[in-house]
């Protein structure tokens, strides 16, 4: 009943255009931009949108201002073999952000996950995997480039200890792969804002370092970054404190980007509770407070805006109801008015959403680092990669030996930025560049 009234409240709203619509400007996407937020959005997929209901909520551009592809512009949907590239799916989410008048935010270039087993099974050479990455950043952000207005450009390249990740590209071509995919991404669209994102580094600890050295890395290497991305995929109950977060999200800001909650949800054990309700209700406030809080914190996204669709179910068994609709298209009024609230107050003259449900029902209306760089990318892409942790300043410790892997001299772990080819004969730690050129 109430599933069909939203059906029909949008769809009146998309159709007729009438004074219902043009007082439907209060939601969670116009609270967030009164607030000097870029957009708030919500994660989709192809596969949801042929529910009408669904596809009606997700095109109200007073609670979505922007949508994210959950999965369509991801490796293993892009590049399923070597060249040979796919992008109807994507152009579906790009095609219909454009027609809703939404942003659109691009995930994801680089991750160890979703990859096809042609990448993540390895056996390229380094010169070879940089070329096939490369490859693959160039094609992809070309063909969506002016629609991406951001990218995430690499995706959980960290530990929980904030080492790098064990991934193909790590392996086979060192931390230098991070500074390269970014490079790479910029060239190709040069308007679009590049990513790093990765979870568990919404409060400060070793992971949060380990990004914040990611920055520090990319930079160094002369690359351009421009933001972070926060996944924030939370537990109602154990999410860190608005102030937590909000310092953490400042230690980013200080070294120079922007920073954006790129995939928010609230998880609980299922079947939800009134209690927990409240509390992720809580949750969620503590999160676009500590956005809300910072200036550079430019945007925020939830992973999906119902439970209908989230991917926490079939990932955390017994968890789920982690969103501000349910599983039935309707909206948690105290979880949706705690986000609402957490904004700040509707724009002068904007109908208020709190309300709307009330409206439904009627079916009336309303719808830092500064370091200076001196080796080029190109130079790194052709014959170099390095280091085994994420600390781009090098000690000066006298190490001589032959490279066993990328970026080690005689099994002594590289510390800075730069590194040698496999089997390259070096005489000390540091100054790897000018020993291996
Ligand atoms: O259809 C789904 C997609 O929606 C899904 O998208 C990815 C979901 O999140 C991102 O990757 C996951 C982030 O969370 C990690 O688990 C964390 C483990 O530590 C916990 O403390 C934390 O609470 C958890 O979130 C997962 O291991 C990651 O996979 C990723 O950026 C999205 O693309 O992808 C799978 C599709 O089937």
């Amino acid at each position: 009943m109430l599933s069909s009234a939203f059906t029909l409240l949008f769809a009146a709203a998309a159709v007729v255009g009438s004074p219902v619509e043009r007082r439907a400007a209060d939601g969670l996407n116009t609270r967030a931009v009164a607030a000097g937020k870029q957009y708030f959005g919500s994660a989709t997929d192809n596969g949801e949108l042929t529910d009408t209901a669904y596809a009606a909520g997700l095109a109200n551009t007073a609670d979505f201002g922007q949508i994210t592809p959950g999965n369509s512009m991801k490796w293993d949907a892009t590049e399923k073999s070597r060249d040979t590239f796919t992008f109807t799916n994507g152009d579906v989410i790009a095609d219909l952000a454009a027609k809703n008048g939404q942003k659109l935010r691009c995930h994801t270039l680089v991750w160890y996950s979703q990859l096809p087993t042609w990448v993540s099974s390895g056996g390229f050479d380094n010169a070879t995997l940089i070329t096939i990455m490369k490859n693959h950043i160039t094609k992809t952000v070309t063909h969506w480039k002016g629609k991406c207005f951001h990218w995430d450009v690499a995706n959980e390249a960290l530990n929980e200890d904030g080492t790098y990740r064990a991934n193909v590209f790590y392996n086979t071509i060192g931390p230098a792969y991070l500074p390269i995919a970014f490079a790479a991404a910029a060239a190709a669209d040069p308007a679009a804002k590049l990513y790093y994102n990765d979870y568990n580094i919404e409060s400060a600890g070793a992971k949060s370092t380990g990004a914040q050295n990611i920055v520090k890395l990319i930079k160094l290497y002369g690359a351009k970054i421009d933001g972070v991305g926060l996944q924030a995929h939370f537990i109602a109950g154990s999410t860190p404190s608005q102030s937590a977060q909000t310092s953490n999200l400042n230690a980013f800001v200080a070294l120079g980007v922007e920073v954006a909650i790129t995939e928010l949800d609230i998880r609980q054990p299922t079947p939800a509770t009134a209690a927990m309700t409240t509390q992720q209700a809580k949750d969620y406030a503590a999160t676009v407070g500590a956005c809300k809080a910072v200036a550079k914190c430019v945007g925020f996204t939830i992973w999906d805006y119902t439970d209908k669709y989230s991917w926490i179910p079939s990932v955390f068994s017994g968890q789920g109801a982690a969103l501000p609709w349910d599983s039935n298209l309707v909206k948690k009024t105290e979880v949706y008015n705690a986000i609402l609230n957490a904004w700040g107050p509707a724009a002068t003259g904007a109908a208020t959403a709190t309300t709307q449900t009330t409206v439904v029902s009627t079916k009336v209306a309303v719808v830092s680092s500064t370091a200076v760089v001196t080796t080029s990318i190109a130079a790194v892409a052709t014959s170099k990669a390095a280091s085994s942790t994420v600390t781009p300043a090098a000690s000066a410790t006298a190490v001589a030996g032959t490279v066993a892997k990328w970026g080690q001299c005689g099994g002594n772990a590289y510390t800075g930025p730069k590194g040698c080819v496999s089997g390259t004969t070096c005489t000390k730690q540091n100054d790897w560049y000018s020993q291996c050129l």
